[in-house]
């Protein structure tokens, strides 16, 4: 048992141990991409031995949480600057940066490695480009560059279905480009909504976040256009036969909500972040959405298209 407070205090603890590994791949960010990958494999409706599909899903797990690892060993400065990131195991201080470093490489090597092994080469070979696309394109290239930051660094959360539905059948075909696009599309409103009332943060770290380059009212309007197209990818693989009536009227509605919540942060003069209501209530709608999404796609293939 811990014999003194302070040694156990969340801030000091030292050295790492295994909450601090598992913070580094941000578990709850996890949740969404192993869900959009597990629906992108039970969508391609091939049999699939069910160890198989479990290796799959596991490698994608390990693949985003490596890249996580990755991006917080890269921007432990930037997680340092705000209050968002700070209690971060290497800004608090509880690891150090090698220990990062070796763990998101070898996860990322094991994570490609066995799903070229155990599932299939294309499969691995799209999980390694999102692994590379996140760290590289993403978190060293873009992110302290330039606003577009996500718009182009988003692609890299977009790639889990099309790697559920190849690690299923070895191939890439027209659904799971929809989804991806959906995803692609989804990230710029799913984000810049949290960005707006989370400002100061990005503003004090210096990264050149859309409303912190370009203002509030540009991104409030930005997150509606992208809302936009987002609409259409969202309901494209029922307008083009891919999928049933269930998914077609459900991913209507919860759109047409995405929409009119999207609208509400465009028309929106709040300056107050604490006060950003539409801004909190499309951040949180977004995750809902995405999730309903999958799910409903998978229902639609299984029982009923
Ligand atoms: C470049 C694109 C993206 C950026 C910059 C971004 C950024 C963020 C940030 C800063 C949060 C706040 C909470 C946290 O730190 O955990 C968040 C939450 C979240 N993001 Fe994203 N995100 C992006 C794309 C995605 C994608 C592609 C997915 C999954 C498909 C995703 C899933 C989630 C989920 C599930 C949450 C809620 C986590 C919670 O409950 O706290 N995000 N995102
Ligand atoms: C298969 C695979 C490799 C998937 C991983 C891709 C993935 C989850 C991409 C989403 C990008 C993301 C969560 C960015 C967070 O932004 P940030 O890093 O700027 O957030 P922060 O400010 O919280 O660090």
């Amino acid at each position: 048992m811990a014999s003194h407070p302070i040694a156990r205090s969340p801030v000091d603890r030292l050295p790492a141990d295994w909450r601090d590994f598992l913070a580094l791949t941000k578990p709850r960010v996890m949740t969404l991409v192993v869900f959009t990958a597990l629906c992108g494999l039970l969508a391609a409706r091939v049999p699939i031995h069910p160890v198989i599909a479990f290796t799959a899903i596991l490698c994608v797990a390990l693949g985003a949480g490596a890249a996580g690892a990755l991006n917080q060993w890269y921007e432990a400065d930037l997680d340092a600057a705000m209050r968002r990131t700070a209690r971060r195991p290497l800004p608090a201080g509880r690891m150090d940066r090698q220990a990062a470093l070796h763990f998101g490489v070898g996860l990322a090597a094991f994570s490609v490695l066995l799903m070229g092994l155990a599932v299939n080469v294309l499969a691995a070979a799209i999980l390694a480009v999102s692994i590379l696309f996140y760290v590289m394109i993403y978190t060293v290239w873009l992110k302290r560059r330039t606003p577009q930051n996500i718009v182009i660094g988003g692609a890299a959360g977009a790639f889990p279905p099309l790697i559920g539905w190849a690690a299923a059948t070895g191939r890439v075909e027209a659904l799971p480009v929809l989804l991806f696009a959906l995803i692609f599309l989804w990230t710029p409103p799913h984000f810049w909504a949290l960005s707006l009332f989370v400002r100061s943060d990005y503003a004090n770290a210096g990264v050149p976040m859309m409303p912190v380059v370009a203002g509030t009212r540009a991104t409030r309007i930005q997150v509606f256009l992208y809302s936009l197209p987002m609409a259409a990818a969202a309901v494209a693989p029922w307008a083009l036969g891919l999928t049933g009536v269930l998914y077609g009227v459900t991913a209507v509605a919860l759109t047409a909500a995405f929409l009119a919540l999207a609208a509400q942060v465009s028309l929106s003069r709040e300056t107050d972040p604490a006060l950003m209501r539409p801004e909190r209530r499309l951040f949180g709608y977004s995750v809902f959405y995405l999730f309903a999404m999958f799910a409903v796609l998978v229902v639609d293939r299984m029982v009923i298209a």
